[in-house]
């Protein structure tokens, strides 16, 4: 766990993190798979990254960009955690389009179908996944977390957080708006290499150290199941961390 001053220093030493990640990753292998979360630190460690000038050390070409969970509206909508991302870095870089793979839109080809919408998400993970799997193995998967201890699209005590099958559903009624969501399923979550759980703000210090406890279920706080096959990190700024003992 890694305890920042504050939320815009936490934004700035995570950009730094990933960068330097991204540069390992591709020193070792051709393409390198990254997870993007929405919501304030995430996007603000996204605008953090395009103002630092050693973003240019990255073969971003080679970057496979996803999404942990998406807001199930119109393509280009401003809530949409995609075209946050694309206005506050992805713009930037020389991303190789075939491999930024959003999440569907309520405009796709399934429409408003969320279920239909997220198997074809899970589709697109299954064709970039090594052999036996039915997803990449993230190198790095983002996550932010609610005041509610949520991560990506799985809220405490709603049935995302039960579900062991897909690896992608579609999430309805989500407490947070907009209700209908797309999510990734804990399971992916759990097969990336390594995840990042950055947070900032007091309403997060509770939900903090109630899942790093290790004392409570995914499905009554959600932040509990983040957790990576070779790492796990907790980014935070000191008011986020304050309850941790
Ligand atoms: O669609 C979203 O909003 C997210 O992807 C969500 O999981 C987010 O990361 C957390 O809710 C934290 O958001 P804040 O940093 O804004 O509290």
């Amino acid at each position: 766990m890694l305890v920042h001053p504050d939320g815009p220093v936490l934004a700035q030493a995570a950009a730094a993190r990933l960068v330097t990640k991204l540069v390992d990753v591709l020193a070792e292998r051709d393409e390198a798979h990254l997870v993007l979360t929405g919501g304030t630190i995430g996007i603000g460690m996204l605008a953090a990254l395009g103002g630092l000038p050693l973003r240019e050390a990255v073969d971003w070409s080679r970057v496979h960009l996803w999404w942990g969970d998406e807001r199930f509206l119109p393509t280009g909508d401003p809530d949409r955690n995609d075209t946050q991302a694309v206005d506050a870095l992805l713009r930037l870089l020389p991303l190789e389009p075939g491999r930024v793979h959003t999440m569907p839109a309520t405009d796709g080809p399934d429409g408003e179908d969320a279920e239909a919408a997220a198997a074809r998400y899970a589709g697109e993970l299954a064709r970039f996944a090594p052999a036996g799997a039915d997803a990449p193995a993230f190198d790095v998967l983002l996550l932010g977390m609610g005041p509610d201890g949520h991560i990506a699209s799985l809220f405490p005590e709603h049935p995302g957080t039960r579900e062991t099958g897909p690896s992608a559903i579609a999430v309805h009624n989500s407490p947070k708006p907009p209700p209908n969501r797309i999510s990734l399923t804990f399971r992916v979550i759990q097969q990336a290499r390594e995840v990042w759980v950055i947070a900032s703000g007091a309403e997060k210090a509770k939900p903090a150290a109630l899942a790093l406890s290790g004392t409570v279920d995914q499905t009554v706080i959600p932040a509990t199941g983040a957790h990576g096959t070779e790492a796990t990190l907790w980014l935070l700024d000191r008011a986020g961390a304050a309850e941790l003992g």
